[in-house]
Parts: C-alpha cells; structure tokens; sequence
C-alpha cells in the first residue's frame, strides 16, 4: 500500500505579543524544507469573512527597514489594520524577492541602481519576473478555519491564486502604503508591467 506523504505540515503555534497587540504565530513546513508562518488575531465562527494579508518576505524591507519597496510599510499597516478589526491573519510567506531568494535579489538591486527596472533585472539574471506559488495558503487557512477572506493587497495574482485554491475572495482591501520616493520607480513599474492596482495619482 502507497501512503501518500502531505506535501506542507502545520508544526506549533505560540502566543506573538508586537506593539499593536498580541497574535498567535503558528508554524508551517513545506516537503521541501522551507518554514512559513502565519500570525493570526482574534476569533471568528466558521464562514465568517476575515479580514487577510498574503505578505512575501522582504528581509530588507521588513526587517532592515529599506525604503527600496512598500514591504515594511504594508507589514505594519496589515498588522495594525488587523488589530483595529479585532481580528485577521497575515501569512508570511517565505518567498524572498518574488522567489529568486535573497542573494539574488541584492543582484537584481544592482542591476537596478545601473538602470533596469525590477522586471527587467529579473530577465537579465534569467529568472521570471514573479516565481511566487501561493497554494500554501490552503493549508494554512484551513488550518486557521478561515474560508472567506477580505484581501489586503494591490496584486491581482494573488486574488486569483486564492480563488483557484477554493478560497472566497469576498473583497480586496488596497493596501497603498509606504509611497516613498526612493520606490515609486519601483511602484510604477510593478503597475504598469505586474499589474499592481496603484492610483496614478499616488506615483506622480
Ligand atoms: N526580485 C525582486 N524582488 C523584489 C524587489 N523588490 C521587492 N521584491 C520582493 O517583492 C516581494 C513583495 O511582496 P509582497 O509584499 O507580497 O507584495 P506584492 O506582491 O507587491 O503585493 P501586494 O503588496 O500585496 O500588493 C517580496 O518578496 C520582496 O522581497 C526587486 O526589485 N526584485
Ligand atoms: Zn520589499
């Protein structure tokens, strides 16, 4: 007999006090080896519309405090729009620099302080320009009992990767925030090559 092995595990969760108040930050591991994790905040009942932020990791945005991109600016808008809810979820998803990883992202940075745009980079280092996969937000919003979601995002992909999932996008939230001039050649870009829904006007 065949068994066939999950392809992500969901591993423990914990209690994540921040300074907007306190989550729980649960543990997820796919076949592969990479760690995801998902924050949640609150309660809802079954079916119930929870409010959600797919967030990729930005090491340098996030963490590094980078005006290069939005990153760190939507990670703490998603968090504090959570908490003044009283309830949602953020998935963090382990995907550095749209997939290609971290190191390869500072390459693509370096291309761009020579000219290229983001998109543009990417093709130059032989990578697509977004390698991200989403279907690990079915598990773990299955596992946080979440099925309806209202989506904090400017990405149209990831509307549609979640609806493909079986997951209900019941409306998006845009989450425009962290419009600097250092990333609105950055910003631009992504809207007029990815398909961001940024308003024009913000990008002047
Ligand atoms: N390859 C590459 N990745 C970048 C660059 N700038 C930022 N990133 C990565 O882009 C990703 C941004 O992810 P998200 O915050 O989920 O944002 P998004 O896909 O633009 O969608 P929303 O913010 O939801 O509208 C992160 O993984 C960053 O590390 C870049 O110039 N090149
Ligand atoms: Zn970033």
């Amino acid at each position: 007999m065949t068994s066939k092995q999950p392809k992500y595990e969901y591993v423990s969760s914990a209690k994540l006090p921040t300074r907007w108040g306190e989550f729980r930050i649960h543990g997820f591991v796919e076949a592969s080896g990479q760690e995801h994790v998902a924050l949640s905040y609150g309660e809802w009942q079954p079916g119930e519309v929870v409010p959600i932020r797919i967030h990729s990791e930005c090491l340098t945005g996030d963490a590094l405090f980078s005006t290069r991109c939005d990153c760190g600016f939507q990670l703490e808008k998603a968090l504090k729009n959570i908490v003044e809810h009283g309830k949602g979820v953020l998935l963090y998803l382990r995907q550095e620099g749209r997939g290609i990883g971290l190191l390869n992202k500072i390459r693509a940075y370096n291309l761009q302080d020579n000219g290229l745009d983001t998109v543009e980079a990417n093709e130059h280092l032989g990578f697509d320009a977004d390698l991200r996969s989403y279907d690990i937000c079915k598990l773990m919003l299955e596992t946080l009992k979440v099925s309806k979601v209202e989506l904090m995002t400017n990405n149209p992909k990831k509307l549609k990767a979640l609806s493909a999932l079986g997951i209900e996008v019941v409306a998006r939230k845009p989450i425009d925030h962290g419009i600097t001039e250092d990333n609105k050649h950055y910003l631009k870009t992504k809207t007029e090559k990815l398909g961001h829904a940024f308003d024009p006007h913000l990008l002047k």
